[in-house]
């Protein structure tokens, strides 16, 4: 099928700020194989029109959206089908259940909302209001995901599967940045967990809850330790640098360690699943952003598989998003309401060991 003959699937983008701009510049991607759908930049809302304007500019010349200078405009727009929240995270429970409360779709950033509460308020909303509503974990979506899986549990290549390390290293210390932006301010949801130690634990997740020996009702038990920017301020006050946290499945005789950090840049290398015949590396630009597999096991050479990704690799969650509204479906599978709010609950266990919260946990 050629890209004119596609479904259209019409996004308001709310936010255009640095994930938009990546969003964007893949939705317009030209001739991606294996598209299911022509995705349109029919709006973008933004703090001012010409913010908005020069975002188009410079991320989406090709496309002729509607610029709001009011996000409440853009859920209003008729012409929109779905919304796309790219706001900083504790500015993503209100942008999302304003977008529903307009009867609009919503595909709303990483992490869904600060802590599971309001992830479960958002979902509810969705769930009365009859739209769509996903969390943007992109990297569930790479097709990279679906080989592993099979690699793991249907060739069962490393055997019984017994460890997952995974670490997402990022070289942004608190210290270094804008105290104003969303990555350093607490108000904005600044901190290591929520930013990027939600990858570590998605990819703990992805391979140890999906096993087909779990017993879904038992939960791993988690242990977790943090180091914050600065040790002398409370809880409500302080942002975590880095995080660890282990857990321990004991339904399947499994445990995965996973961290984050914003005091160095992981290795390309960022994951190793360690089984009874061997391991599986995962490897690519980002944990966010997977590239490849190594397998490694006794005595046979080592193998690497390679994935081609156009662009950066946000078509996947995005044609998924599509497919979805079309279906008339509520939820996606690949990155259900259950499996958001695992993740968010998970999130909160390790704030609350650990010793860390945010105004919006009341
Ligand atoms: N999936 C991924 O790989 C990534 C996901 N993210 C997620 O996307 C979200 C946004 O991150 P990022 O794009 O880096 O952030 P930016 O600060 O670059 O952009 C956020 C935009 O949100 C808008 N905004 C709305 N309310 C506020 C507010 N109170 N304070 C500041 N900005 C506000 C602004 O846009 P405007 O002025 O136009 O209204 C701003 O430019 C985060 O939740 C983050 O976790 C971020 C990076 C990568
Ligand atoms: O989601 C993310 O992944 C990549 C990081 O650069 C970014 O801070 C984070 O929000």
């Amino acid at each position: 099928m050629t890209t004119t003959e596609l479904p259209v699937l019409r996004w308001g983008i709310v936010g255009c700020g640095l994930i938009s701009s990546w969003f964007v510049g893949d939705l317009c991607l030209p001739d991606r194989p294996g598209a299911n759908t022509k995705h349109i930049v029919q709006a973008v809302a933004s703090s001012s029109k010409s913010k908005g304007s020069a975002f188009v500019s410079k991320h989406c010349p090709s496309e002729k959206p509607t610029i709001y200078d009011s996000y409440q405009d853009l859920y209003n727009d008729p012409n929109v089908d779905v919304v796309y929240v790219g706001t900083p995270h504790t500015v993503h429970l209100q942008n999302t259940l304003d977008a529903i409360a307009a009867g609009k779709h919503v595909l709303c950033e990483k992490p869904i909302a600060v802590n599971a509460r309001d992830a479960k308020k958002m979902i509810e909303a969705a769930r009365e209001k009859g739209v769509f509503l996903m969390e943007a974990l992109w990297t569930r979506f790479f097709p990279i995901t679906t080989k592993l899986h099979s690699l793991l549990y249907e060739e069962k290549v490393i055997g019984d599967i017994a460890t997952v390390f995974v670490d997402f290293g990022l070289n942004m210390p608190i210290g270094k940045a804008d105290p104003q932006a969303r990555v350093a301010s607490k108000s904005l949801g600044a901190g290591a967990l929520l930013d990027i130690g939600i990858y570590s634990m998605t990819w703990a997740s992805l391979i140890l809850d999906k096993s087909p020996h779990r017993q879904a009702e038992e939960s791993p038990s988690i242990n977790a330790t943090m180091t914050f920017h600065d040790e002398t301020l409370n809880a409500a006050e302080r942002i975590d640098e880095q995080v660890t946290a282990v857990l321990k499945y004991p339904d399947i005789k499994a445990q995965a360690v996973c961290s984050a950090s914003l005091l160095y840049k992981g290795r390309e290398e960022f994951a190793r699943i360690e089984g009874s015949k061997g391991s599986i590396a995962i490897g690519g630009l980002a944990p966010s952003k997977p590239g490849y597999l190594v397998i490694r096991i006794q005595d046979q050479e080592e193998k690497r598989l390679d994935f081609e990704v156009p662009g950066f690799g946000f078509h996947y969650e995005a044609d998924a998003v599509a497919k979805d509204i079309r279906a008339g479906r509520l939820e996606n599978e690949v990155c259900s309401w259950s499996d958001t709010l695992t993740i968010m609950s998970r999130l909160d266990a390790i704030r609350s060991a650990c010793g860390l919260t945010y105004s919006q946990d009341g």
